[in-house]
């Protein structure tokens, strides 16, 4: 565990860890009632904002999400509201906090035989944290009725697991979900990050200092988690000083070392050597200019090429071939203990002898795998995204970075980074070795794996972002340096 990691108002909390905040504000005396009723004041508040008055229905379920309704249904009839509320059980079966609010609604309580009628607007406060199995039955058909409409989510769109952003049953597309005191890891995974659409945070009178006792070890990736740890050149450094990221290049696929090479140089490695098979060198040498190429021939004259002292960090696997040479050479890279990324077909080929990968780890290790990958490396790991990398950041000793549009980041210790400024672009071929290149170039640069992780996948889809439509792999690197300012100015 990292002391400190998630105080941040990044932080991340799981469904477990924000009924313990929940249960330290009210342990520091703020009612359980208040916390409920400025939630639903929150929530209204923010409606109001969005919206004029409309024909509205709250759809309030048992527990306290169903009592966070009762306070927006209140509050927006105070405020002149035409507001319905459809209750999935009589008020009698309310308990605790939320039939204290039930109480206090002097409208009718309807069932959901009532339906949402011509409600333009619909809050759903079925369920929230306490989502424990499918959503069926009268639920699922109050929400499938709303869909289309507007509707605002309370907490989480019900049907959403906020530890997972996984959909039990079934989840309708909100328009605004609203959530408390800080988002869980549901609000930024897939695919409840997209169910979700505008998430809003905010305040309902817990104390930061809560965070002190539950020590959150999940954190949406942002500059503040690695931006101290970048390198910026200065007037003594010379080029190796600035880091020297070393490729391995492949025989036949030999575009995707390139990219990586190119990608490195970009993100700051004062100098970047691609190793290419003596066969194929001379493609590598006439296609890169400012890239040093060396060649070699076999396992242990690659190993020559790595363990020379200026040598800082490696990349293998993108273009390296699904040959059993791609496995020896990626032990043999690991061995050599230096800062290493583990991509592609040096992850892939590990496929049924994922021991031998983790044996032979012995230094800071980044590995990139996509989801394909990652089954084959770790096929017995299910669930949630945040959980799979965890568990095998866990077991392979390495920095895992699950890529995809919701791309986490785990280390062994479990801290946990879930990256969200990636545009639906970058699902192109190539990115996967702009992004190992980025990351090889600031472990070059001597930043902590799981900074240079992080860092690497912010940066990469910030350039994508600011790109747009049409995206190329070629346009991330190149976009690298804006980036790179803006984070420069930042200091
Ligand atoms: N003091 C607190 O704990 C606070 C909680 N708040 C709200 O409370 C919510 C959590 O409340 P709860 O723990 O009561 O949980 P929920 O209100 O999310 O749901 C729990 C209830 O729903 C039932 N249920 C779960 N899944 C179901 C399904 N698929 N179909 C039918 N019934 C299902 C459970 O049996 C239980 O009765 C948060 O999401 C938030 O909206 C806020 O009021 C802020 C303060
Ligand atoms: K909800």
């Amino acid at each position: 565990m990292a002391a400190g990691f998630g105080h941040a108002g990044n932080a991340l909390l799981t469904v477990q860890e924000m009924y313990a905040a929940d249960a330290a504000a009210i342990e520091q005396g703020i009612a359980g009632t208040t916390l409920m009723e400025n939630a639903g004041r929150t929530v209204a508040e923010a409606i109001m904002e969005r919206w004029s008055p409309r024909p509205t229905v709250v759809l309030c379920g048992p527990g306290n999400n169903g009592g966070d309704g009762f306070v927006v249904a209140r509050l927006l009839k105070e405020r002149g509201w035409p507001v319905r509320l459809v209750s999935l059980v009589p008020i009698g079966q309310f308990k605790g906090d939320a039939r204290h609010h039930a109480d206090l609604w002097t409208g009718e309580v309807e069932m959901p035989e009532a339906g949402i009628g011509d409600a333009a607007l619909i809050v759903d406060a079925l369920f929230g944290a306490g989502l424990t199995r499918d959503v069926d039955g009268a639920a699922r058909s109050l929400l499938e009725d709303s869909e289309g409409r507007d509707i605002v989510a309370i907490d989480v769109p019900s049907g959403v697991h906020g530890d997972t952003g996984q959909v039990l049953g079934y989840a309708a597309q909100a328009a605004l979900t609203v959530t408390f005191f800080r988002r869980k890891p549901g609000h930024l995974l897939l695919p409840g990050r997209v169910r979700c659409a505008e998430v809003v945070v905010t305040d309902i009178g817990i104390p930061k200092s809560v965070l002190e006792g539950i020590d959150p070890q999940q954190i949406e990736n942002g500059p503040e988690l690695w931006a101290e740890s970048l390198h910026w050149p200065n007037p003594t450094d010379h080029k190796y000083a600035r880091g020297h990221s070393l490729v391995v290049g492949g025989a036949i696929m030999t575009g995707a070392a390139r990219m990586s090479a190119k990608a490195a140089q970009r993100a700051g490695a004062g100098a970047v050597t691609v190793a290419a098979p003596a066969d194929a060198q001379t493609v590598y040498k006439v296609t890169l200019e400012s890239i040093m190429v060396a060649s070699y021939r076999d396992t242990s004259s690659l190993q020559d090429i790595i363990e020379m002292p200026k040598v800082s960090a490696v990349l293998i696997g993108p273009g390296t071939g699904m040959v059993t040479a791609t496995r020896e050479r990626a032990c043999m890279v690991l061995r050599t203990g230096k800062p290493a990324v583990v991509d592609a077909d040096a992850i892939s080929i590990f496929e049924g002898s994922s021991e031998l990968l983790f044996e032979s780890v012995n230094g800071p290790v980044v590995m990139t795998p996509h989801e394909g990958e990652f089954a084959r490396v770790f096929p017995d790991l299910q669930g949630g995204r945040l959980f799979r990398a965890r568990a095998a950041a866990a077991r392979s000793g390495c920095i895992v970075l699950l890529k995809g549009y919701d791309t986490v980041i785990a280390a062994p210790d479990g801290r946990v980074a879930i990256n969200a400024n990636a545009p639906a672009d970058l699902a192109t071929a190539g990115a996967g070795d702009v992004l190992s290149g980025i990351i090889v170039a600031l472990l070059s640069q001597g930043l902590p794996p799981f900074e240079a992780a992080c860092a690497g996948a912010w940066i990469h889809a910030e350039s994508a972002m600011a790109f747009g439509p049409g995206l190329i792999p070629e346009d991330v690197i190149a976009g690298i340096p804006a980036v790179l300012s803006t984070l420069k100015s930042r200091r």
